[in-house]
């Protein structure tokens, strides 16, 4: 009886290096037009071609391993560590028992940046119109010893941004709390809905008066103090809204542009005193900017808009500003992909950027029947 592996072909032996087989050499040499000198033939150009391609794999280890690749991307990812860390630990210090001055911190955002840059380490002085909602939130901070650095009871300044007068005077008091001031936060604003015909100029005013004459009004009178140190920051809190306008929103956006365009004059008269300027513009935020909002003919809009409710969070946004103030950049959009790409949009493609906007107003219209 045969064996069983007698009747089997026998395995052909394989190249130990390229792992393709062996071709026989010596025993066997057909000749042109046999069917197994073509197979021959196609398999020696297989086997040229598979061993060219694994001395090309050996040959590029061989340059990765022993040429200076490896160690210099490693030494890259280092260095960049070691910068940021670097960063990380001057922001830290850069904070820390300095003096900030943040508007509109009764509520929202402000709220919440005061929270962060007071377990920062930072000496606040809290600015508002309702003292209650103030003297709660300084009871809320001073309450809460979840920090590892050394905290300051904040001080608290009340006064109207639509008051000249009363900046003014905000102003010195400001400056009496601990002598002079390193950070201004001109967060405070409000916002509005309305269509321009609609819209009386005593509301254009109003919003112009909040969000860009007040900050610059308090910036103006803070300055000199800043100056005379050679040492401050200007925080202006603007929005995308700063950067592109969209249908209904002609006041904010208008205020906006104008706090834009004014702190980036005073970034580049300011360089020569070594006074920073950041302007932060935020997409929407949860908070209560849009029931605050007033409408055309300056009543309170009073609604949650879905928009807001499905911004970013307030802490985060403010966290955001507290790393980018310890960092002094200069200008940071803290929004979404879409009204991200929408200001390039404006910028590289204006005609299909208006076309879009005009499409919103008539969709937004149609919605409201207006
Ligand atoms: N929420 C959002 O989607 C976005 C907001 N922003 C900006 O963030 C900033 C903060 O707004 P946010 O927290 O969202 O809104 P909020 O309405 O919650 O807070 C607004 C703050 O501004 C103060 N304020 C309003 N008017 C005056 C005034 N005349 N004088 C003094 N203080 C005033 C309010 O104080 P008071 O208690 O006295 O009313 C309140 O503390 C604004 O500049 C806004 O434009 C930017 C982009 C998106
Ligand atoms: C290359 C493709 C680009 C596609 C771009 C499409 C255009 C999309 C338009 C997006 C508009 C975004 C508007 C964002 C507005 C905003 O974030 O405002 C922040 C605020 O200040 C909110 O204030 P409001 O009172 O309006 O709630």
């Amino acid at each position: 009886m045969a064996s069983q592996g007698s009747s089997k072909r026998p395995r052909p032996r394989m190249d130990p290096i390229h792992l393709v087989p062996c071709l026989p050499q010596a025993k066997w040499s057909p000749g042109p037009g046999d069917q197994g000198w073509m197979l021959c033939q196609v398999l020696k150009e297989s086997q040229k071609y598979t061993r060219r391609k694994n001395l090309l794999k050996v040959r590029a280890m061989d340059f990765i391993t022993s040429t200076a690749i490896l160690p210099l991307l490693f030494g890259c990812l280092g260095v960049f560590g070691l910068f940021r860390l670097l960063q990380w630990v001057r922001g830290k210090a850069y904070l820390r028992n300095a003096v900030v001055v943040i508007t509109g911190a009764t509520s929202g955002l402000g709220r919440e940046c005061a929270k962060v840059f007071y377990a920062a380490g930072a000496k606040l002085v809290l600015c508002g119109r309702n003292r209650e909602a103030l003297e709660e939130l300084i009871r809320e901070l001073t309450a809460s010893h979840a920090t590892k650095v050394q905290t300051h009871k904040p001080y608290m300044v009340t006064f109207d941004l639509t008051d000249p007068g009363a900046i003014v005077a905000a102003a010195a008091e400001i400056l009496q709390c601990f002598g002079f001031v390193d950070i201004l936060v001109n967060n405070a604003g409000i916002s509005y809905r309305g269509t321009v015909m609609d819209t009386t100029v005593d509301v254009d005013k109003r919003i112009m008066e909040t969000n860009y004459f007040g900050p610059v009004a308090l910036t103006k009178a803070l300055l000199p103090s800043m100056i005379k140190r050679r040492q401050g920051h200007i925080v202006a809190i603007s929005s995308i809204q700063g950067k592109i306008s969209i249908p209904f929103r002609s006041a904010y956006a208008a205020s906006k542009h104008a706090t834009q365009a004014f702190f980036d004059c005073l970034r580049a008269e300011m360089e020569q005193y070594e006074i920073e300027v950041t302007v932060i513009s935020p997409g929407y935020i949860h908070t209560n900017l849009s029931i605050n909002a007033i409408t055309a003919d300056g009543s309170r809009y009073g609604v949650m808009d879905k928009t807001t409710a499905q911004g970013r969070s307030p802490v985060e946004v403010a966290q955001d500003i507290l790393a980018a103030v310890g960092k002094k950049k200069k200008d940071v959009i803290l929004a979404d992909v879409l009204p991200s790409l929408a200001i390039y949009l404006r910028t590289l493609a204006p005609g299909l950027f208006f076309s879009l906007m005009a499409s919103r107003a008539r969709k937004e219209r149609k919605s409201k029947n207006v």
